[in-house]
């Protein structure tokens, strides 16, 4: 059995051996905070305040609205949606950044039922994050004789043997948000192609964690938020992926005059613009888009496999640590401990999991929880040590065997 001293000797030597170290420079993290929260709300990258200033002052204050030409703001969700793109593994001209996630998966959903017309089945996650299954009601409403069918990723092959040739489009994301498990993309989207359907996937949890590789699997359409991994601030722009493939018939539920053909025409009715520029939508929200952009400048010259290789080191010892000082107090981990099936965050379960949180906060250690039971610790490669994950697992074992928290439940409201 691995002794307390190793566990700090193998944190000591996986940091000091870590090449990507020296990123967590290009973040203003704050003193005395362990930050384990990434996967909700990504930290404030260090090239994100001057860019804002830049935007405000001189763009905004400045150059007023000449800035829609002279600083690049209309080309801006383009040119921000293929610096993305490159994260996720898409070639230029398929990826818009802009609006929310939730209306962006309104527009994927959207656009593929109409590419598939006569399938009236729409195939989602029963633990699909709430929005997402919240949209893929709403589109199927919309829809006459349409029908959401709750299919866990794990059951989609037999389900697809008796029903593929009905289902339009199936919407999932690689990684589940509450456990962190990892879901197999290739597979899933490939039985979705062998079914004639369409894959949309939500990449909020893995874009800017893991190398992604949307036209290599010939994914159909995806979305991502811009704030957890992409670290864009909140409610950063999210984005939208269509590939190229589909962009002569994509019909889009939202059809602002950003998307249309010619925008200053101001024509009558609406004519899609060529490629992926019709799924824009109304005017973006510049400021935002600029601190993504920004925010992005983090990702240059950092390789995705090695983030992920560490992302991994990181999850992997942070399991460890959790059965060497927290199993014994009844807090069970409920991640996979298969690599394959790991994604960027770890979830641990307690009964007083809201309580454990306050008092992790109070000791500087930031992490969430999901009700009804759930912490989770997120851990992001471009900033998170093995060390703070050890402290941070320290840190729980002395709460709870001090017994130094609340266990009563959260109130209602937010619980972040
Ligand atoms: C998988 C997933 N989709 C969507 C969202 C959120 O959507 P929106 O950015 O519209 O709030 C989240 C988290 O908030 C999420 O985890
Ligand atoms: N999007 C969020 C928000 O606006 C407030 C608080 C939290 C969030 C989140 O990102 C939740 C997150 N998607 C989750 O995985 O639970």
């Amino acid at each position: 059995m691995t002794t307390a001293t190793s566990l700090e000797d193998r944190a000591a030597r996986a940091d000091a051996e870590d090449p990507l170290a020296p990123l967590a420079g290009r973040f203003l993290l704050p003193e005395g905070v362990i930050y384990l929260d990434g996967n909700s709300l990504g930290p404030l990258p260090a090239a994100v305040p001057p860019a804002l200033a830049d935007a405000v002052g001189r763009q905004w204050g400045t150059d007023l609205i000449n800035s829609w030409n002279d600083n690049g703001w209309w080309q801006a969700p383009l040119r921000i949606g293929d610096t993305i793109g490159r994260l996720v593994g898409a070639a230029p001209g398929q990826t818009v950044a802009g609006d929310s996630t939730s209306v962006q998966l309104f527009t994927a959903l959207g656009a593929a039922t109409a590419l598939r017309p006569g399938r009236p089945l729409l195939v989602t996650d029963p633990g699909h994050f709430p929005t997402d299954r919240y949209l893929a009601d709403a589109v199927a409403r919309r829809h006459d004789g349409m029908e959401v069918c709750r299919v866990p990723p794990a059951d989609l092959e037999p389900f697809l043997a008796g029903h593929g040739s009905r289902v339009a489009a199936v919407s999932y994301s690689p990684v589940d948000f509450r456990t962190g498990e990892l879901y197999d993309m290739a597979a899933l989207t490939e039985a979705t192609h062998r079914a004639g359907a369409l894959a949309v996937w939500d990449l909020c949890h893995a874009a800017g964690a893991m190398p992604l590789r949307l036209d290599a699997l010939e994914v159909d359409l995806a979305v991502g938020c811009g704030y957890k991994f992409l670290n864009g601030g909140p409610g950063a722009p999210a984005w939208l992926y269509a590939a190229r493939r589909h962009h002569d018939a994509l019909d889009t539920p939202l059809t602002g005059w950003n998307g249309h053909a010619h925008p200053f025409a101001m024509h009558r009715d609406y004519t899609p613009a060529p490629g992926i520029a019709r799924a824009r939508i109304g005017t973006p929200p510049i400021l935002s888009l600029l601190a993504l952009e920004a925010a992005l400048t983090v990702f240059e010259d950092v390789d995705l496999s090695e983030l992920r290789a560490k992302s991994l080191s990181l999850t992997d010892f942070f399991l460890t640590c959790a059965d060497e000082l927290l199993t014994p107090l009844g807090i069970t981990p409920v991640t996979p401990r298969d690599p394959a099936r790991r994604a960027g965050h770890v979830a641990l379960r307690h009964p007083h999991a809201h309580g454990l949180t306050r008092a992790l906060a109070d000791r500087g250690v930031v992490i969430d929880m999901r009700a009804p039971d759930l912490l989770r610790f997120g851990v992001n490669a471009l900033y998170t040590t093995h060390t703070e994950l050890l402290t941070a697992a320290r840190h729980l074992r002395a709460v709870v065997r001090e017994s130094a928290y609340d266990p009563a439940p959260p109130r209602s409201g937010p619980v972040t």
